[in-house]
């Protein structure tokens, strides 16, 4: 941690910090706002949540000219979502400065937009298709554009939209400075680096393991059938504040939200069929808690940020390790902490290997719980309620009507009652979900055009798993070595995933 008073930041911007309640910075900034001042262009690597957006902000932020009308910076980022979050960010640092930042993304009226556009906004964070649509209609001038910013730019390979940021770079200035952010840098995103920037300083802000050590990383080994039961009992038991639940696909989100909901839990999906006023007011009511779980696709996996997920659950596991990494990375933020946990299923066990070798980290085997435990959670949570209103001490009013009970039943009976009546007993309501497909490994190449994902199976197969110590799992038989460990797909048609 350094203090920000040393690295050169401008006074405006240093009060805007203040106000943000920023005391000290995390080290990617550190590290990368002296080199970004300085003009160079710069690839930044670091964990989930250490506040890459700020590593990048400052120093554009610092770099405007308040009194120059035009575009100077731009900023890309491949969901609208991201867009979005990114600007409230970068509001808040140019506040001492008073940069006009516009946050341009699809989905939105245009017309509005384009009005957005003639007051002269300083800084634009977009995504990808739309800022290139204001291009073409001539609504968006890049001529004053010194710094390009492309945040999570290996996503937006993934995502196919190499070509569209292509176009966007070649419409600014060539003497602009190029930074790239992301938590996760696969091999080919040195393409971009070759084609769009000039002889860039890597920093990497160096850890032994990709994910953050705050993140306590479990996995469970469950049949797709018994998915759903495993998931709400560990619910039941944990009860977190808020959980973010990933699943595979679109219809997987529904049906899961719509699961949930049946069984009395607050849950909403998100994901990319929905219109872009209700995954807005999806992620609002998340960031408000007044639904406690929110059921996601991978779009809400790269860089939102939500403060108070404690729970990352993997119902699917991720199509490959950097996914992996940006979606349990929603939660252990900021130095706060967290838990992952990701569902295995007995064809899927070869991919523990993949993704604890990729983010050089370990993932600890947890037992599914029993309806027992689940059951004993949700007394546990009755108790707590209990023991608050004992603690409020506010219960004069129902005194006499309880020495009344007591003196024709025994405490333990009543208390028992009490319990009973606050605890809320797993729920058997049946649901419907339809069964998936085991995870085939993706052929990290990236696709384009049709702006999806797409994936080729290889032979993911046979490799046995190291043992880690179980947490729970003790007297369990060890999963390796029990024939079960198919795990690899034989065709190799590509598939797509939606999003
Ligand atoms: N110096 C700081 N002091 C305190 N909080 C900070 C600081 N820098 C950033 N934060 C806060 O930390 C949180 C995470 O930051 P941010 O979203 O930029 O992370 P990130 O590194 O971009 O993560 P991801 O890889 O998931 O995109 C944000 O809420 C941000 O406001
Ligand atoms: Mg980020």
């Amino acid at each position: 941690m350094a203090r920000f008073e040393d690295l050169g930041i401008s006074q405006d911007t240093m009060k805007s910090l203040k106000r943000m309640g920023f005391e000290e910075s995390t080290p990617i900034q550190a590290e990368t706002i002296p080199v970004a001042l300085s003009g160079k262009d710069l690839i930044g690597q670091a964990q989930t949540g250490t506040g890459k957006t700020a590593a990048f902000g400052i120093p554009l932020v610092d770099k405007i000219d308040p009194k120059i009308n035009g575009i100077q910076g731009i900023i890309i980022a491949p969901t609208r979502e991201l867009a979005i979050q990114v600007s409230e960010e970068l509001y808040k640092v140019g506040y001492g400065k008073r940069a006009q930042v516009l946050p341009i993304y699809g989905g939105q009226d245009i017309s509005r937009q384009i009005r957005s556009l003639k007051k002269n906004p300083h800084i634009i964070v977009g995504t990808p298709g739309r800022v290139l649509d204001h291009i073409n209609r001539k609504t968006m001038d890049l001529s004053k554009v010194h710094t390009v910013i492309l945040d999570e730019a290996d996503e937006m390979l993934n995502m196919g939209f190499i070509e569209d940021i292509e176009s966007i770079l070649s419409q600014t200035p060539s003497e602009r400075q190029t930074l790239l952010f992301s938590a996760t840098m696969p091999g080919p995103i040195r393409k971009i680096a070759d084609r769009f920037m000039k002889d860039p300083e890597v920093i990497k802000v160096k850890t032994k393991e990709m994910t953050v050590p705050l993140i306590d990383q479990f996995y469970i080994e469950v049949q797709e059938r018994n998915k759903f039961d495993t998931l709400t009992r560990i619910l039941d038991i944990q009860s977190p504040e808020l959980a973010i639940i990933f699943g595979r696909t679109k219809r997987r989100v529904d049906e899961l939200s719509d699961a949930l909901t049946q069984r009395g839990y607050t849950a909403e999906g998100i994901h990319g069929d929905l219109s872009q006023a209700k995954r807005i007011s999806v992620l609002k009511k998340f960031k408000d808690g007044s639904i406690d779980i929110l059921v996601a696709t991978d779009v809400a996996a790269r860089g939102l940020d939500i403060s108070g997920v404690t729970h990352v659950f993997n119902f699917d596991i991720p199509q490959d390790p950097e996914s992996y990494v940006h979606r349990i990375g929603r939660t252990g933020r900021a130095g706060k902490a967290g838990e992952a946990i990701t569902f295995i299923t007995p064809r899927e066990k070869s991919f523990l290997d993949i993704l604890e070798r990729t983010t050089r980290s370990k993932m600890e085997r947890m037992k599914p719980p029993s309806l027992d435990e689940a059951l004993e959670g949700q007394q546990k949570a009755a108790l707590d309620k209990i023991m608050a209103a004992i603690e409020s001490n506010n219960l004069q009013f129902y005194k006499r009507m309880a020495d009344q009970i007591l003196e024709e039943h025994d405490a333990s009976t009543v208390v028992a009652a009490v319990l009973k009546m606050l605890t809320k007993e797993p729920d058997t309501t049946p649901i419907k979900l339809t069964e998936e497909s085991p995870q085939q490994r993706r052929d990290r190449k990236p696709q384009d055009r049709d702006r999806r994902r797409n994936y080729k199976d290889s032979n993911a197969g046979g490799a046995a798993r190291k043992k880690s110590p179980a947490r729970q799992g003790q007297g369990r038989k060890p999963s390796g070595g029990t024939g079960g460990s198919t795990g690899s797909g034989k065709s190799s048609k590509p598939r797509s995933f939606n999003r």
